[in-house]
């Protein structure tokens, strides 16, 4: 599966075999880029994270045509001595690393903060220090609201794309009040982006920052009480997932008004092969990967779920396939959120080339396949068994 002969760049030239440090390799994006280096490329990863679980199929058996490419070190980059030789053994460094579930920002900030910044300044510092590259994943989140949000909702400007579209270069950052600890993930986010460009700038680090605009797919965080806490709030497409399994009705945020463009997680993953594969096109930029034409609002997204899963399972929909939650209800005191996420093109496109294909209802097709596939029978015996009194 690995690849044979010699692969070249968008410039022609042949691509070194490299060793790519990645830091979160275990995670949903982290998964889908190791299958993707393994399978594609002659590169080698040292992956590390806390978990293996969705790598385990990489990793075992050791018999793999690619085993000798992978190596797994179960780390905390909070507090490892072992993190900055790996770095300075590798070509190459992956930091996606972050407590990165809404949940989790105004319930958790000070773990949020810690995690999105203070964790993650050793890794630029050893970058920095040892001459490694480095590509770090930022969020779409950190451009926060648009500035059309804060126009009267009848204002025609409203329409107007400029007032929308998010641009690395040119959209400013609008996040809500400190009470609204929601921000807490966007602004830690935006701080460690100000630090490595500014390391760029000011000390020669060669560094890509990813903004991912709501990447996803199989493999996307857990389903609550079969392979995550019963109590934990996954991001929306576990939700929804969760909710589809148990025939429970979808629950709508402050009525799911919010937009969102998704992309689909193998789409995603070209795009950052071409950056891993294109150092001098990719450094010192900060890149946008999203699809802006899957926009759809929450409440269109929880209802094309439902059609598409009554598809891939065979069952009815619900009768009342939704059901509206306030925000203090399911994300409790301090949330808020960005209205609509549309993502600029023009620097990837022009970089490197990179264009997402997959229809949001294709990509929802093969995630809701994946879903019913891996969970429908674990809920099943989940829900018959009886509750202890
Ligand atoms: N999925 C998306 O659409 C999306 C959108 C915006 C930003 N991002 C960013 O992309 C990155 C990856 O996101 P994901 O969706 O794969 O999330 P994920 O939670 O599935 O993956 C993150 C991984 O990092 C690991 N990790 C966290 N802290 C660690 C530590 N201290 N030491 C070692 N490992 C640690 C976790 O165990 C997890 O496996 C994150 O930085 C996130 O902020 C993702
Ligand atoms: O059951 C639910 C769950 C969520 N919502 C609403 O859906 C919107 C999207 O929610 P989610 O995907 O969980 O998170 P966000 O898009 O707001 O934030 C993510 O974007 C990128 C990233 O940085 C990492 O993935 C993360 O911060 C939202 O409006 C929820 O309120 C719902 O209605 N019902």
């Amino acid at each position: 599966m690995a690849a044979t002969g010699v692969r070249l760049d968008l410039d022609g030239r042949p691509i070194k075999p490299m060793t790519i440090c990645m830091i979160g390799a275990g995670g949903f994006i982290g998964s889908h880029l190791c299958e993707k280096v393994l399978f594609e490329t002659p590169h080698k990863i040292l992956a590390l994270d806390v978990y293996n679980d969705k790598i385990k199929h990489l990793l075992e058996p050791e018999t793999q045509t690619w085993a000798d490419r992978i190596q797994f070190h179960r780390i905390n980059i909070k507090h490892d001595s072992r993190l900055e030789g790996l770095i300075k053994m590798a070509d190459l460094t992956i930091n996606l690393a972050a407590i990165c579930t809404p949940a989790d920002y105004n319930t958790r900030p000070l773990d949020t903060i810690y995690s999105n910044f203070i964790d993650a300044l050793p890794v630029v510092k050893y970058c920095s220090e040892n001459n490694k590259r480095l590509i770090h994943f930022s969020t779409c989140e950190v451009y926060g609201k648009t500035i059309g949000s804060f126009l009267p909702t009848d204002s025609p400007l409203r329409q107007d794309p400029s007032y929308y579209v998010l641009n690395e270069n040119t959209s400013p950052c609008i996040f809500g009040s400190i009470e609204k600890q929601r921000w807490s993930y966007a602004c830690a986010k935006q701080l460690i982006e100000r630090l490595i460009y500014a390391e760029g700038a000011e000390n020669g680090l060669e560094f890509t920052i990813v903004r991912p605009f709501n990447w996803i797919g199989p493999r996307m965080d857990f389903i609550p009480g079969i392979d995550g806490p019963s109590e934990g709030v996954p991001r929306v497409l576990a939700c929804f997932s969760n909710n589809l399994l148990r025939r429970q009705p979808l629950k709508l945020v402050d009525g799911g008004q919010s937009q969102r463009t998704f992309v689909y997680i193998k789409d995603a993953i070209e795009a950052v092969l071409l950056m891993i594969e294109n150092s001098a096109r990719a450094n010192g930029h900060i890149f946008n990967v999203g699809n802006p034409h899957n926009e759809v609002t929450v409440q269109q997204l929880a209802e094309m779920m439902t059609e598409v899963y009554s598809k891939v399972s065979g069952e009815p929909p619900l009768e009342s396939p939704t059901i509206d939650v306030s925000s203090k209800e399911f994300y409790g005191e301090g949330y808020d959120d960005s209205d609509k996420r549309i993502p600029d093109m023009t620097i990837i496109n022009r970089q490197l080339g990179w264009n997402p294909k997959t229809s949001l209802w294709d990509l929802l097709e093969s995630t809701l396949t994946y879903q019913h596939r891996t969970y429908a029978e674990a809920v099943k015996q989940a829900i018959s068994k009886p509750v202890a009194s």
